[in-house]
C-alpha cells in the first residue's frame, strides 16, 4: 500500500476533490485491470477515451480517479485528481510509486528512426561483457540482467517501464539501455525518468500516419533531448541534418558522432564484407562482425556512449570486436548450395535502401539479389510506394508480399507498394500475397551464389492477419525451404 499524496509528488495538479491521505494498492490506466483500492488514470486514447470508463473503474473498486475532466457525478468515497495531462501524471505517479527507480541506475535512451534496437542491444551486450549487471528495454526483448521478459512495445507504457526499472534496482543493475520511440515520447511514456544520456541515430520517413508531418515527427524526437537535464549527455549523429536540430534546445552536454563530417567521435570504414566491418575509430582499428555501412554508425554510437559512461577506450574497442549481431538484423546463413539468405528488419524506405545498397556493394555482378518484402497494414501507407520503388530499383528480382496486414486487405497494401515501381522495373517484380509462398518462390528463383533478402519482419515470430496472430518466422521459413529444395 502507498499513500496517495506520496505518489502525487511532482504531479502538476489542477484540482483535488476528496482526500489525498488515502492508501492505494496499485495504479492502472485500463479500467479492466482495476480491483479494490486502486488508482484509475483516465487517458484519452486514439481509439477510445479512458474518461468513459471512470464509472466502471469505480464499480470495480477504484478509490482514486486521475482525469483531465472531472465527471459530472462525483462519488463521495472517491478522490478525484484533475490534471492537464493524464498520461504525464501517470508517468510521474508510476515513477513515485516504484521509488523513482531510474535514479538508482544509469539510464540511456536511444531514439531515431532506425538503429535503436541495434544500439541498445549491443550496449547491453557490451556492458555485460565488461562485467556489469545490465538492463534492456527494446523492441525484441526486455532484459533485467539475465532474466528475459516479452516485449510488447518498443517503448513500454510508463507503468511497465518503472516496474521493470524497479526490478532492475532489486537485481543491482547498474546500467539500463532503452529504446525511446516517437510514440513513446508523444504519449509521455518516458516522462519523469532520469536519463544519464540520450542518443540520436537518424531520422527518415516513418510513422506519418501517427505524426501527420515529418516536422511533427522530428519535433517529437527533439522533445526527448529538450527534456534531458544538464548533467546528462546528448550524443547525436551529425551526418544526419536532424542531429543538429536535436541539440538546439537541450540543456545536456552536447556530443556529436559522424563518418562524413567533423564530429567529436569519428570513424572510417576500412573494409566492408559479409564477414563484417573493419573500422578505424579514434585512430585505432577495430573489427566487428556487424555488416553494412549503417552499422558503422551504430558501432560508433556504441563506442561513444560507452566512453561517455566511463569505460576505458581500449576495453571498449576490444569488447566491440566480440559483439554478436542482433536477432533479425542482417541475420544470414549460406545454404549448402551457396545461396545467401538474409533476414533484416528493414521496414522503412531508408532502412531498405541501406540494406540493399550494402548488399550491392559487397556482391559480385553475376550474383542475383532477390528481395522479398511487404509493408505493415494499419500503419503509415505513404511509405509503401517508396519501398516498392527502392526494392525494385536496387534488386535484380523482387517478390512483393504481405508483412503484417492487420485489418487491411493484403492485396490492397501490395497494390500501394507496386504503385512505386518504375515502368522499366516492372519486369523484375512479381507479387504473391502468402509470405511463405513468396519466400519459396524467391528460393526457387535463386541459384548458387545468389542472395535472397527477406525484409520487414526481422525477429518477429508471428504474422498479424485480420486481428489473428499466426506463427511465422522469416529465418526459420527460408531455412526450411532451402533445405527442402536442397539448395
Ligand atoms: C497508437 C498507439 O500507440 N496506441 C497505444 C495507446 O492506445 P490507444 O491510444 O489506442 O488507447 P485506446 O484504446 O484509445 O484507449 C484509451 C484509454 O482507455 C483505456 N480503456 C480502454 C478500454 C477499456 O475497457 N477500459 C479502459 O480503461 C485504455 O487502457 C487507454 O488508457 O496506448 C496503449 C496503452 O499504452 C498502447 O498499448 C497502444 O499501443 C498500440 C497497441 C500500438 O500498436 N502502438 C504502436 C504503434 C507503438 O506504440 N509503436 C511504438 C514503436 C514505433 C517505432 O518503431 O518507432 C512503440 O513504442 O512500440
Ligand atoms: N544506423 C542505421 N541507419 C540506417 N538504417 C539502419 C541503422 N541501423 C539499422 N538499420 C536498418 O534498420 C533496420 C531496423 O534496425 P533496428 O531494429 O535497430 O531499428 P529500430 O530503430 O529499433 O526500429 P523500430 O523503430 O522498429 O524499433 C535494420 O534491420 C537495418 O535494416
Ligand atoms: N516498430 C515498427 C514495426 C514495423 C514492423 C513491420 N513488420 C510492421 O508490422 O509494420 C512500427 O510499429 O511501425
Ligand atoms: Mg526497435
Amino acid at each position: 500500500m502507498k499513500l496517495l499524496k506520496d505518489i502525487l509528488f511532482k504531479v502538476a495538479i489542477q484540482s483535488v476533490v476528496g482526500s489525498t491521505e488515502v492508501s492505494v494498492e496499485a495504479i492502472h490506466f485500463n479500467s479492466q485491470k482495476i480491483v479494490e483500492n486502486d488508482v484509475f488514470v483516465a487517458i484519452k486514447g486514439s481509439t477510445t477515451n479512458g474518461h468513459t470508463y471512470i464509472k466502471s473503474a469505480i464499480e470495480k473498486g477504484a478509490i482514486v480517479v486521475v482525469c483531465e475532466v472531472l465527471p459530472e457525478q462525483i462519488e463521495t468515497a472517491v478522490t478525484y485528481i484533475e490534471v492537464a495531462s493524464s498520461s504525464r501524471a501517470l508517468a510521474i505517479m508510476a515513477s513515485n510509486f516504484y521509488g523513482n527507480p531510474s535514479q538508482n541506475l544509469k539510464l540511456v535512451g536511444v531514439t531515431g528512426t532506425n538503429g535503436k534496437t541495434t544500439i541498445a542491444t549491443l550496449l547491453y551486450q557490451l556492458f555485460k561483457k565488461a562485467g556489469y549487471k545490465v538492463g534492456l528495454l527494446s523492441t525484441v526483448v526486455v532484459k533485467v540482467d539475465n532474466k528475459d521478459f516479452k516485449a510488447t512495445h518498443t517503448t513500454p507504457d510508463s507503468l511497465s517501464i518503472n516496474r521493470y526499472l524497479k526490478e532492475m534496482n532489486n537485481e543491482g543493475v547498474a546500467f539500463c539501455f532503452m529504446e525511446v520511440s516517437s510514440h513513446g515520447i508523444h504519449q509521455n511514456r518516458t516522462e519523469g525518468l532520469q536519463f544519464e544520456g540520450g542518443v540520436f541515430t537518424n531520422l527518415s520517413h516513418d510513422h506519418l500516419d501517427y505524426h501527420d508531418t515529418f516536422a511533427a515527427y522530428r519535433d517529437v524526437k527533439k522533445r526527448f533531448f529538450d527534456q534531458l537535464p544538464k548533467q546528462a549527455f546528448a550524443l547525436v549523429n551529425t551526418d544526419d541534418k536532424n542531429g543538429a536540430v536535436m541539440l538546439q534546445n537541450t540543456a545536456a552536454k552536447k556530443y556529436t558522432y559522424a563518418l562524413k563530417s567533423y564530429a567529436d567521435y569519428t570513424a572510417q570504414i576500412l573494409e566492408n564484407s559479409f564477414n563484417g566491418l573493419l573500422l578505424k575509430i579514434d585512430g585505432s582499428e577495430v573489427w566487428t562482425r556487424l555488416v553494412g555501412d549503417f552499422n558503422a554508425y551504430n558501432v560508433l554510437a556504441i563506442f561513444a556512449t560507452a566512453e561517455l559512461l566511463g569505460l576505458e577506450k581500449v576495453e571498449v574497442l576490444r569488447l566491440i570486436s566480440e559483439l554478436k549481431s542482433v536477432s533479425g538484423r542482417f541475420q544470414y546463413f549460406i545454404s549448402g548450395n551457396k545461396i545467401t539468405a538474409i533476414v533484416d528488419y528493414a521496414h522503412t524506405p531508408d532502412a531498405l535502401k541501406n540494406v540493399l545498397e550494402t548488399i550491392n556493394s559487397i556482391r559480385t555482378k553475376n550474383e542475383e539479389l532477390i528481395t522479398v518484402v511487404g509493408c505493415g497494414g494499419d500503419r503509415d501507407a505513404t511509405k509503401r510506394p517508396k519501398m516498392g520503388h527502392i526494392a525494385s530499383a536496387l534488386s535484380t528480382k523482387v517478390v512483393f508480399t504481405s508483412d503484417n496486414p492487420r485489418s487491411e486487405v493484403p492485396e490492397a497494401i501490395i497494390k500501394d507498394i507496386e504503385n512505386g515501381v518504375e515502368p522499366q522495373n516492372f519486369k523484375k517484380t512479381l507479387s504473391i500475397t502468402d509470405r511463405e509462398q513468396a519466400i519459396k518462390t524467391a528460393c526457387q528463383l535463386a541459384n548458387s551464389g545468389d542472395i535472397i533478402l527477406i525484409a520487414g519482419k526481422g525477429h518477429e515470430t508471428y504474422q498479424d492477419i485480420n486481428g489473428m496472430r499466426f506463427d511465422f518466422d522469416d529465418y526459420k521459413t527460408v531455412e526450411k525451404i532451402l533445405k527442402q529444395l536442397q539448395k
